[in-house]
């Protein structure tokens, strides 16, 4: 049987917990199967020599992780992933900073991780590299020598055609993209926006059954929308921690209904929109003053990027005036914390919760939205209020969807979730977890994987491009 290597920026040990869906996911699937988990360590080299490789054991997972001196984490993490990409491929080209210095780190990076892992590749390796730190990486291993087969998945939008167009070098990128045998989207809008780009702007033809001819060269493109393991997360909202966590919910809020948001700090979840939002529910529908918390969890991250800290005041400084008109003596509206839960607490809060406010400007699918499904009591269970703009509201039509940029329109779908009746709360939620179930994480590495194997055999011969 072929070794599983993973490729991505982000590596977490998946024996422990890990704040970011990426590296949730991706340790649920390395657990399962074994295999290679390769990319970056999340720290910074000290001294000019070539950073060490550190190579550990971590149950049936190979961890190998590579230290970044600070001019290539300023270039290719904090300056092109987030300062360019993140922002175009989440619609927010006011947000770029094109500086043409990052594209070069960036880019230096890449070749620095195919330098690196390509001797540890063994010859019948499957490889599947993931997310946009990583577009140019199959060109870069394929410019080495490099012949298995290598998949790539992008965990964040694909935005359509003139929106990417914004980005200078935007046709190396997709060149470095159709460089895969299989490219993979969270959603088929995200799957459409690729196929349109390719055709308007690299002449590609359809080659049938999710193929394309591009660039002289047969790939395969679709939609695999992530998973999480919903026996797992069932498991661990039974567990002590969780439970325990539950308890404590209940008894404290045993007045009030919880509402809840999980998210890290980051403007595509749309955190400000969120709290005007909840301000205008309080403003419109007063009997849910005294009676409605909202407990809004909010994970540190990439600090070093300025737009994050610039809403990190945006937030604070909503939260503090909620709670200084609204707020009662006995009664505070918003409980906002600016820190990492560990991932074992958080089924027994979404338990406690009658809704969950899930509401990203975009986002590139949302795992929270889906735990917090996978963590109710199909008997009493809580009401998931969600973004039209995240990729799983393509799957999870039962919640109640909202467009985040109208305030007074989200404002009403909280309401209706809070008195939503016990009955039409059971038969949602019977939906949606049918839905989690039936695609779950092994269902979205199984059925990538699948066509990755399948494309092995069809393509043997297929030319390597040339970034
Ligand atoms: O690694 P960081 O810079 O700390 O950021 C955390 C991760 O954020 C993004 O997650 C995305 O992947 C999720 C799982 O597929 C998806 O549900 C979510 O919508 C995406 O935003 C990013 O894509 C990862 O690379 C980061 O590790
Ligand atoms: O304080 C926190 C915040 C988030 N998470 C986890 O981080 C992931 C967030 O993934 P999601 O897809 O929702 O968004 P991303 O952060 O990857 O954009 C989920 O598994 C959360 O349970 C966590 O463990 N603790």
């Amino acid at each position: 049987m072929s070794r599983l290597v993973v490729v991505s920026n982000r590596v977490a040990d998946p024996r422990k917990t890990a704040a970011g869906g990426l590296a949730v996911a991706l340790g649920e699937v390395l657990n399962n199967s074994g295999g290679l988990w390769f990319g970056w360590s999340g720290k910074l080299a000290e001294g000019d020599a070539e950073p060490q490789l550190n190579v550990q054991q971590a149950g049936p997972v190979t961890l190998a992780t590579v230290d970044l001196d600070r001019e290539d984490y300023e270039a290719y993490y904090v300056g092109y992933s987030n300062g360019v990409l993140w922002p175009v491929f989440h619609y927010r080209l006011d947000l770029a900073d094109f500086d043409a210095g990052y594209i070069e780190g960036y880019r230096r990076v890449n070749q620095m991780f195919a330098r690196r892992l390509l001797p540890m590749l063994q010859p019948d390796d499957v490889i599947w590299v993931h997310d946009y730190h990583l577009i140019p990486l199959a060109a870069e291993l394929r410019a080495l020598g490099c012949t298995q087969r290598i998949g790539y998945f992008l965990h964040i939008p694909l935005p359509p055609p003139l929106i990417l167009a914004a980005i200078p070098g935007h046709d190396w990128l997709v060149k470095g993209l159709c460089s895969y045998d299989v490219v993979g989207f969270q959603s088929e809008a995200d799957h459409e926006h690729f196929c349109d780009y390719i055709q308007a702007e690299a002449k590609a033809q359809p080659a049938g059954e999710g193929r394309w001819r591009v660039f002289n060269r047969t790939i395969h493109a679709g939609a695999y929308p992530i998973g999480i393991d919903v026996q797992e997360f069932r498991g661990v909202t039974e567990a002590p921690e969780a439970a325990e966590m539950y308890e404590r919910m209940k008894r404290e809020y045993s007045r009030r209904k919880l509402l809840v948001g999980v998210d890290r700090l980051d403007y595509s979840k749309g955190l400000p929109q969120r709290m005007r939002a909840f301000r205008e529910l309080l403003r419109r529908y007063p009997e849910t003053r005294q009676s409605a918390t909202l407990i809004q969890i909010a994970s540190p991250s990439r600090e070093d990027v300025s737009a994050y800290t610039d809403i990190l005041h945006e937030l604070e400084s909503l939260c503090g005036s909620i709670n200084g008109n609204y707020g009662e003596l006995d009664w505070m509206p918003v409980r906002y914390m600016h820190r990492t839960v560990a991932r074992a607490r958080l089924p027994g809060l979404y338990r406690a919760s009658r809704v969950a406010l899930v509401t990203p400007l975009r986002d590139g699918m949302n795992l929270v939205a889906k735990e917090f499904i996978a963590a109710q009591d199909p008997e009493d269970p809580g009401v998931l209020v969600l973004s039209r703009f995240a990729g799983a509201a393509e799957q999870l039509k039962e919640a109640l969807l909202v467009n985040p940029y109208d305030t007074e329109g989200t404002a009403a779908a909280i309401h209706l979730a809070l008195q939503m009746p016990l009955e039409e709360r059971r038969e949602r939620h019977q939906s949606l977890l049918a839905t989690l179930t039936r695609y779950d994480v092994h269902w979205w590495c199984d059925s990538f994987l699948q066509t990755l194997g399948q494309a092995e055999a069809e393509e043997t011969g297929t030319p390597w491009l040339r970034l």
